[in-house]
This record gives structure tokens, sequence and C-alpha cells, in this order.
């Protein structure tokens, strides 16, 4: 019921804005279910039995479900448990062959380039329709499979998955080239083409959602697709191929391939035949990544990498207000997200206030099963990056910092994190420089405007920042002082289908979402024509 009330609301929204949702709802979760789980308290019940079976596990080349060619499969686990979920066929460097053959065969000779834009905005519009009609269950997948919550899967992600991929079919038949002047007899225009075979590597955080970001403006431009998903969450993406067929994409459009990094990855990015990557995942990838494409054929690559965005609350800042949205923007996802706002400036004459009841804020936050309708924090997503995020916070413990509240496991079992929180971190502490990709904030303190701005700017990433403030005057400054790709401003993970998403420095190259996003994917084509007793010029 809670759940098609947020679903009425969404509708009703004009935006698909994640934060407008997610806040409305963290206000009404936080009165109600910290009776039930306190962040100390240990995970006791078993897990919620998700209500699918997992139907889909094999690799989606040229429309049909297909073992991989060696016969190898690999497990995908349960982060509430570390139990496997389903075994999936483990995509290698042949099945990638087999399926750039597949997009290549799709591309040159198949309809999807040729027909018409109405014809490709019809079919994505399908795709969504689907998409929204089998919201519980894709939910139910992508929640078992990620350990994210399912409220904010079934009534935020996969609404704006929805989102996005309509308006990308609005856009397929407004893609189109100028006519350009030229000194001369000459007439010059401009032809938007596809670029053709797209390379997409995704990962784990926003399985589907990142998906929907790389299909959506690719085959809305009419090129064709292999695309690989995080070996961790491999289900989703398997589930919404069905669909694909389904809505009528013609067989080889869009194949999926379950699997790992450097073999199934590294063979997409060398691929000679591959024409594009686009990548989101960890800075370190992001490069090996670049080097493939360039060792090979050179092909251009798109990067969504890393991030460790400051969120900066100014003096005269409403602390509670300051707090809560500070909170979110850093514990969002499990803190699994790559613009969290992991570096919480906290102005020095509001900085005790704001820690005593960051500090609060954390110890109310209720972690438990994924499945459980109330709780606000589930499991990380695997014990790799557990024991990452338990790293960095003995790290922080050992540099100086103080702890003042979690650092440790929840439970005994699954991959929960207690919600933590430092004071009194310093710019060089490991905690202030590197991406920890967990439910850990770090609260530092600044005295004036010049210097924040300096600190905030002093990191290879550039993702984005979050300001706090009443002041348009200060707001405006740190605007357009702040070297980042997205500034929120007295709001945080605003992801309207239409704002331009990407990184400054080494958090990426290249922006998703929004017409910004269409330019990736297209190849502009000069026909330059000769004129014979031209009327003007
Ligand atoms: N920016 C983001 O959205 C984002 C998302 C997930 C992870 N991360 C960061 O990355 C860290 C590690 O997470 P991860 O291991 O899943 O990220 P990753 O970069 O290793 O993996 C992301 C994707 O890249 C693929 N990949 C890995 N190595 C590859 C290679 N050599 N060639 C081609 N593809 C390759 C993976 O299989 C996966 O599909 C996290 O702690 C976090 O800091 C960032």
């Amino acid at each position: 019921m809670a759940i098609r009330m947020i679903k009425s609301r969404l509708s009703h929204s004009s935006s698909s804005s994640l934060a407008y949702l997610f806040q409305g709802r963290n206000s009404r979760v936080a009165t109600t279910a910290a009776l039930r789980y306190t962040t100390s308290a240990p995970i006791a019940q078993d897990p919620i039995k998700p209500s699918v079976n997992v139907e889909y596990t094999k690799l989606f080349i040229n429309g049909q479900f297909v073992d991989s060619t060696s016969g190898k499969t690999f497990p995908t686990l349960d982060p509430r448990t570390g139990e496997v979920i389903a075994h999936v066929a483990e995509g290698d460097v042949e099945d990638i062959n087999r399926a750039v053959v597949a997009a290549r065969n799709a591309f040159d000779e198949g309809p999807w380039p040729k027909m018409s834009a109405y014809e490709r905005s019809k079919v994505l519009f399908r795709i969504a329709d689907l998409i929204e009609k089998h919201n519980d269950e894709i939910a139910t997948l992508e929640t078992w499979d990620s350990g994210k919550l399912y409220q904010q899967v079934a009534t935020i992600e996969i609404p704006m998955i929805v989102r996005i991929l309509r308006y990308y079919a609005g856009w397929a038949d407004k893609i189109h080239g100028l006519t350009v002047p030229a000194d001369g007899p000459y007439h010059v225009q401009t032809l938007h083409e596809p670029i053709g075979v797209v390379g997409q590597i995704i990962p784990w955080n926003f399985p589907l959602l990142m998906f929907a970001w790389k299909i959506g403006p690719a085959l809305a431009c009419g090129n064709t697709v292999v695309l690989k998903t995080a070996e961790q969450t491999p289900l989703s993406a398997l589930y919404v191929s069905k669909l694909l067929q389904e809505a009528g994409l013609p067989e080889g459009v869009l194949n999926v391939i379950s699997g790992f990094g450097p073999t199934a990855g590294g063979a997409l990015c060398s691929h000679m035949d591959v024409d594009k990557l686009a990548f989101t995942g960890s800075t370190d990838t992001g490069k090996t990544i670049m080097s493939l494409a360039a060792n090979s054929n050179l092909k251009p690559v798109t990067l969504e990498l890393g991030g460790k965005s400051p969120f900066i609350v100014c003096e005269d800042a409403d602390v509670d207000q300051a707090v809560e949205l500070a909170h979110f923007a850093l514990f969002f996802n499990q803190g699994q997200c790559c613009c969290a706002g992991s570096r919480t400036y906290v102005h020095e004459s509001i900085y005790d206030e704001f820690v005593e009841k960051a500090k609060a804020r954390a110890l109310k936050r209720t972690v438990g099963d994924p499945f459980e309708s109330g709780n606000e924090q589930g499991p990380q997503i695997s014990s790799e990056q557990f024991e990452k995020v338990l790293k960095y916070i003995r790290s922080g413990v050992e540099s100086g910092a103080t702890l003042e509240t979690g650092g440790d496991r929840l439970g005994t079992r699954g991959y929960y994190i207690k919600p933590t929180v430092f004071s009194n971190v310093k710019d060089d502490m490991l905690i202030a420089t590197d991406e920890i990709f967990g439910p850990v904030q770090s609260i530092l303190k600044f005295k004036d405007l010049d210097e924040v701005i300096r600190r905030a700017n002093a990191t290879k990433y550039g993702l984005a920042a979050g300001v706090f403030t009443k002041n348009i005057d200060t707001a405006n400054t740190f605007m357009r002082a702040l070297r980042v790709g997205t500034i929120w401003i007295n709001c945080f993970d605003t992801f309207d289908a239409a704002i331009p998403f990407g990184g400054y420095k080494m958090s990426g190259q290249g922006r998703e979402k929004g017409e910004y996003s269409l330019k990736q994917y297209l190849q502009v084509k000069a026909v330059v024509t000769s004129l014979k007793n031209p009327a003007w010029l």
C-alpha cells in the first residue's frame, strides 16, 4: 500500500528526482522503523524469501538466450547472506566475439539503423511500458542480487529507468544535422549518423539504472549494442532482455553478456569491430579501458568514474536540515554512489552542533533486510566491498579521526555495516581522499569560503558537490568556483533524465543523460555539394 502511494506521487510529480522522493519517504521511515531495528541490534531474523524465480541466467546474444561457449558459469550471491542465488553463464572472449558479430550484422544488414526514427522511438516506448508493467518482478530481482532497498528500486529507480527510456524515445525523431553556410558555391550540410557497434560496461551499484542510462541514448541514435553487466549483479538486465524482444527490438540490436572484467570486459574493449565504448566504474578500471581502446582500434570512450564529492554546510544553514541532507547525500544506497557527498565540510561556528546531530541521525538509521519496508539501509554488495569499507574505517581510527558512532559490522552474517560517522577528519587522511563506497561519513571543519573552495577542489576527482546555504551570493560563488560536473544547491542526488551527468578531472569524460549524451553516440558527416548558378550564397 505504501509503495502504491509513493508510485502515485511519482506519476504526479513533474520530475523523477531521486532526492525529492527519497527524502519525503525518509522522514516517515525514521520515525516508524527506528522502533524495529537500531544500528546496534544484531540482524537476527531469517532473510525474507523473494517472491520471484530466477528464469534468465544465460547470455543474451542475437535475440536468444544461449550458454557460454566454454560452458562455464559463475554464482551470483545474495548480499544479505553470501548464499548463491543462481549460477549464471560466464561470458568470455568467444562470447564477446559472438555478440559483436551479432551486433555488427544488426548494424550493417539489419533494419534498426535504417528504419524511420519514429519507428525506433515506438520500440523504445514499448520497452519502457513493459519495464513499468513488470516493475515488481524486476525490483525483486534487483534487490535480491544487489542488496538495494526494495522500496527504493520499486518506487524510485524503476520509474527513473522508465522515464529515461521515454526521454530518449522522445529524442529519436529529433536528431538531425544542420545546413552550414560556407564560402564559395557550395551547399554544405551535416548528417548525424549512428557510430555503429557500441560496447558498454556497467557497475553493480545501480545495475538497471546504469543499463538504461547506457542503452537509452545509444539505441535512440540507431546504434547496436553489446553490454557487459557487473559480475555481482547480472540478473535484472537478463530479465529485461526478454522484455526487449517482446517490445520488438530486432535480433542482435542489444546483446547482454554476464562475465568478469579482465576477460569479457577486456575483450569488448579490445575488439577491433567495436566502434565506441561507454563505461561506468572505478577510475583505475577507466584507465585500463582507455588504454585497451587506444591499443586496439582507437575507438572513442566515454567514462563515468569515481568521486569524492564535497558537501559544504555554510554558517547560515539550518543545522537540522543540513544534517538530514548531508546524511542522505552520504548514506543513500549504502554509501555506494559515485557522487556520494563523502567529504562533509561544516563551518566552524556550527561544527560541534552538526557533529552531535549527525551522530544522532546515524544512530537512528534503520539497517536490515532490504525487502523489509521501512529499512533505510541494506547490506553492502559483496564481501570484497564489505572488507574494503571496514579497512577504511580502521584507517580512519588509526589516523586519529574521532569515531563518533558505528565502525563495525552489523550482525554476524551478510555484508551489513553500522552507519559510521567520523569527526575531526583532516584532508590528508585516507578516509578524506579515497572513494570508500560505503556508509562512512567524514566531517571536516572550515573557517571561510576561499579556504573551503580550495580544499574542496584539492582532489583528483570532480564529479559532484553539494552546497547548503541560504545566501544566494555564497551559492553563486560556489557554483562557479567548484570544479565538478554537477553542483546541487540545497538539494542532492537530483537525477532528472534531462540533467547531464559526468565528471571533471579523473571522474570521467563525456556526459550521460540529457541532450548531451546523444553526441557521444553520433558521428557527424559533412556533405559538401558543388552548386551551379546558385540563386544565393
Ligand atoms: N562511478 C561509479 O558509478 C562506480 C560504480 C561502481 C564502483 N565504483 C568504484 O569502483 C570500485 C570497485 O568496484 P568494482 O570492482 O565493481 O569496479 P570496477 O571498475 O572494477 O568494475 C566496474 C565494471 O567494469 C568491469 N571491469 C573491471 N575490470 C575490467 C577490465 N580490466 N576491463 C574491462 N572491464 C572491466 C567490471 O566487470 C564491471 O562490469 C568501488 O569501490 C568504487 O570505488 C564506482
